[in-house]
C-alpha cells in the first residue's frame, strides 16, 4: 500500500491513493498509521477517493472528481479539515490527479478547483507556494466555556463545518504557558459531538491584515496539534467580530506557522504552505491496530 506524508503549518497526515474506495480503512488501522512511534505518525489520515466511488461523495461527484476522506488521529471522523484539504489539493496537483486551472472535468471556472468533503463542497486555488481553500463562513452561534486545570475561560461557539470553541486568554496570561497535554474541559450540551478548542492571544499589527491573532489548539479526535486551519477560520471570524468588522483578513499564527484567513460575505479563504515530504510503501501487517 502506497502512502504519502505531507503537512500544513506542522498539521501532519497519513495520504492514502485509494481512487476506486477498495481499501477497508478502519478505526484501528487510522490510529496504527497516526501513532507516531508504532505507525508513521499524524495527526490525521486523508484517503484520496473518488467521490463517485465513496457513499458520503456520491452525491457531490457532478461536482467534484475527488472526496476527501479525513480521518481524525484517533480513529474518528470530522466533517472539515482546513489544512487537510490544502494538502489533499497539493497531493492532487503533484500526481497529477487534477489541474488548478483549465477546463477539464476536474476544475471550474475561475481556476479553482472543487473537492467533495463532509462538510459539503470546498474549492481550492494554488497561490504561490501557498495553497488556499474556500470554505464555508464560520458562524458564531453560542458561547462557552473551557476549563484547564483550574482556569476557565468563556468562549464563542464557532461553526466552521465542524465544531469550534475560541477562547481569549486573559492579558496576564502567555498561550505558552498553557498545559494542553490533557482536553480542555467543555459543556457537553453544548458540544455533543466534541469541539476544537482554540486559545487565542492579540499579536501586534501585521501589513495587510484587518487582525493578527496567535492561537494554539487543542483539536478533538487529535489533541495539541501545531495547527489547525479550521480552527484558524473560526479565530479569524471572532477576531473580525470583535474588531467590529463582518468581512477581512486576519493573520494567524500558530505554532506550525503563520495563517491567513480572509472572510468575505458568504465564505472563508484559508491559506498557508502546504508540503509533501515523502513517499513510501507501507507494510500494513506490521502495523498494530
Ligand atoms: N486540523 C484540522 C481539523 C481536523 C478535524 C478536527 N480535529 C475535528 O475533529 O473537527 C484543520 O486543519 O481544520
Amino acid at each position: 500500500m502506497e502512502f504519502t506524508k505531507g503537512h500544513g503549518t506542522g498539521n501532519d497526515f497519513v495520504i492514502l491513493p485509494d481512487p476506486d474506495g477498495t481499501l477497508d480503512l478502519t478505526p484501528g488501522l487510522v490510529a496504527a498509521l497516526c501513532d507516531r512511534r508504532r505507525g508513521l505518525g499524524g495527526d490525521g489520515v486523508l484517503r484520496v477517493v473518488r467521490a463517485a466511488k465513496h457513499p458520503e461523495g456520491v452525491a457531490l461527484a457532478g461536482e467534484a472528481e475527488w472526496f476527501m476522506d479525513y480521518w481524525n488521529s484517533d480513529g474518528s471522523f470530522a466533517e472539515m479539515c482546513g489544512n487537510g484539504a490544502r494538502v489533499f489539493v497539493r497531493y492532487l496537483l503533484d500526481r497529477s490527479l487534477a489541474a488548478a486551472s483549465s477546463s477539464s472535468s476536474s476544475s471550474s471556472s475561475g481556476g479553482t478547483l472543487p473537492i467533495a468533503t463532509r462538510a459539503g463542497l470546498v474549492r481550492a486555488r494554488v497561490e504561490g507556494a501557498d495553497v488556499a481553500v474556500e470554505m464555508r463562513r464560520p458562524r458564531l452561534y453560542d458561547t462557552a466555556t473551557a476549563t484547564l486545570g483550574g482556569l476557565t475561560l468563556p468562549g464563542a461557539a464557532v461553526d466552521v463545518g465542524n465544531p469550534h470553541l475560541v477562547c481569549a486568554l486573559p492579558a496576564a496570561l502567555e498561550l505558552t504557558g498553557l498545559d494542553l497535554t490533557r482536553a480542555p474541559e467543555v459543556d457537553a450540551g453544548t458540544f455533543p459531538a466534541g469541539v476544537n478548542v482554540e486559545f487565542t492571544t492579540p499579536g501586534e499589527p501585521v501589513t495587510g491584515a484587518d487582525a493578527h491573532v496567535l492561537m494554539r489548539v487543542y483539536e478533538r479526535g487529535s489533541a495539541e496539534t501545531l495547527s489547525c486551519g479550521t480552527g484558524a477560520c473560526a479565530v479569524g471570524a471572532v477576531a473580525l467580530r470583535d474588531a467590529g468588522l463582518d468581512t477581512g483578513t486576519v493573520a494567524v499564527d500558530v505554532p506550525g506557522g503563520r495563517l491567513t484567513v480572509t472572510v468575505t460575505a458568504d465564505s472563508c479563504w484559508l491559506s498557508g504552505p502546504a508540503v509533501l515530504v515523502a513517499t513510501g510503501t507501507l507494510t500494513p501487517s506490521a502495523l498494530t491496530p
